[in-house]
This record gives structure tokens, C-alpha cells and sequence, in this order.
């Protein structure tokens, strides 16, 4: 018999009220180490707002445990050694290059007045290069394009090295040859070290081949969640979206094809 394993995210009851409505709604959700979970839904659905309840950054009611921390009440470094956020919009400092961006991703793991050691400059070189930003880590990071912010701000999240990474639509602005290799890198990080990995994800052909559970959300709460094939099934995305969809069945995941609307 093989035993429960420890969900490394955990979530009970969880609501999240931002302008005085509910958002996030009751949303239960347990996370095994290694998994990646794909959230998607409409717009304005509550994804964007569950992942910063996750990441400590909104505040929540209910119950949130990520890597056995409280994220409303653990010390921001020790919750950054175990989580990473790649937010929708990035804030960046003015006259910070691409480097420095990334390298402000080690700040939690050095020591108290710690300058950059030879690990973290290391650290720094190795996402730079996995991410194809070498060419651009002198440039002013408000000096580069939307896509390459992306990477980027990716970057930042993964020279962390944390146990769990939440990425908020972590492909939108990217290419379809850099939408594969960020995921397949961020997949290959997955089933290498073990990271957890959730993802709102608004391309639910990439939502179904990247992720092993699918979490269907809409108006604040969760309507599926379960396998990509499951999940991702046209009436209930035309009941969810008002989408007309065709759903091809492929081996490594579903495809979901907008269809258009007979003229
Ligand atoms: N700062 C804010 N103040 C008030 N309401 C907000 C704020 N940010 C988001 N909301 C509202 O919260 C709801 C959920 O937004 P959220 O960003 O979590 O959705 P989402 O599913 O990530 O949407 P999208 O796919 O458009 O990014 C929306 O109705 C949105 O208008």
C-alpha cells in the first residue's frame, strides 16, 4: 500500500476580498511535491489573487500551509527560500540592469550582510545562460522587450531555487518557440529537484500538456479539478468561457481550437 503523501501546499477554505467583493471563494487545494498544477479560468476568475494568497502577499482567510509555513505570518526570507512568484506585472526598479534583476532573486539566500558569493554569482550565470539572457544582462531591464522582460522576471523567480514556484501566466508575452522552452525548462527543474510548480495559465493547450491537474476556476471558485483530459472538456469550457471549443486528443495532452462562429 503506498502511503498519503504530505501536500507541500495546502489549502482549506481559503477567501481572498479585494474592493469589498469575494474573489477567491472557499477554495480547497492540496499540492504533492513535483506536481504542476495549471490554473485557469476566465478573466478576472481569482487565479492572479490565489496564487498571492499562496505566495503571502494577499491576505487570505481560511487555511494556507506552503512547505509546512504559514505565508501571513513567516519571516519574508524564510517564505522566500520556499517560495518563488513570477508575478503578471512585474515592477521594475529604474536604472537596474538585467543581471541585477535577476541577482535581486538571491537576495534571500545570502547571510545578513552578505555580498554575492561565488555560488550566487554562479547561481546568476546559469539562469542567465538557461534562459538565453546572457546577450542582454548588461542592458537596463527597462530596456527590453515584453517577452524578454518575461524571461527575465522567470529568471528571478528561479535563481531562488525554490521548493515551490508560482508562475501568473508566466508565457503570455512569449514567442511559440520561447513559450516551449521556458515551460520544458521549468518542466525539466520539476521532475530534476522535485519542484512544485503552479501556474495560471491562460493557453489551456499549454495548461493540458504541462500540466499533470488541471484547477478550473470561475467567479472566485474552483468548478474542476482533476487530470488535463478530465478537465478540459468542451461543454464545460463552453459553459465556463461562452467559448466554442473542439478538443483534439493527443497523446502528450489535449488541444483546445477556438472554433469559429458559422458566418
Ligand atoms: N487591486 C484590486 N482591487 C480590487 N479588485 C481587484 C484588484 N485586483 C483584482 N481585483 C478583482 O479581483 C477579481 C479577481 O482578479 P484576479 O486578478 O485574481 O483574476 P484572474 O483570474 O487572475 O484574471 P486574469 O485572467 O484577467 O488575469 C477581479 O474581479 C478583479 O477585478
Amino acid at each position: 500500500m503506498s502511503g498519503r503523501v504530505e501536500p507541500v501546499i495546502s489549502c482549506r477554505g481559503v477567501s481572498v476580498t479585494r474592493g469589498g467583493a469575494e474573489v477567491v471563494a472557499g477554495v480547497d487545494l492540496a499540492v504533492e511535491p513535483g506536481d504542476w498544477v495549471a490554473v485557469v479560468g476566465p478573466n478576472g476568475a481569482g487565479k492572479t489573487s490565489l496564487l498571492l494568497a499562496v505566495a503571502g502577499l494577499l491576505r487570505a482567510t481560511g487555511e494556507i500551509t506552503v512547505g509546512g509555513l504559514d505565508p501571513a505570518h513567516a519571516h519574508r526570507r524564510e517564505m522566500a527560500r520556499t517560495v518563488a512568484l513570477m508575478p503578471q506585472r512585474p515592477v521594475v526598479p529604474e536604472g537596474i540592469s538585467v543581471r541585477e534583476l535577476v541577482a535581486l532573486g538571491r537576495t534571500p539566500r545570502r547571510g545578513r550582510f552578505g555580498s554575492e558569493s561565488l555560488g550566487d554569482r554562479e547561481a546568476v550565470d546559469r539562469t542567465l545562460h538557461r534562459l538565453e539572457l546572457e546577450e542582454l544582462a548588461d542592458r537596463p531591464a527597462t530596456a527590453v522587450s515584453g517577452g524578454e522582460l518575461q524571461r527575465v522576471v522567470l529568471g528571478r523567480a528561479l535563481v531562488q531555487e525554490p521548493r515551490v514556484l508560482l508562475l501568473d501566466e508566466p508565457t503570455s508575452a512569449l514567442d511559440i518557440g520561447h513559450q516551449q522552452s521556458v515551460l520544458d525548462l521549468v518542466n525539466r527543474l520539476r521532475l530534476a529537484d522535485g519542484l512544485t510548480v503552479v501556474a495560471a495559465m491562460h493557453d489551456l493547450t499549454l495548461a493540458g500538456h504541462y500540466g499533470r491537474r488541471i484547477l478550473l476556476m470561475h467567479r472566485g471558485r474552483v468548478v474542476a479539478d482533476g487530470a488535463p483530459e478530465e478537465v478540459l472538456e468542451p461543454a464545460r469550457l463552453a459553459e465556463v468561457y461562452g467559448a466554442r471549443v473542439e478538443v483534439l486528443r493527443r497523446e502528450d495532452g489535449p488541444a483546445v481550437l477556438p472554433v469559429r462562429t458559422p458566418s
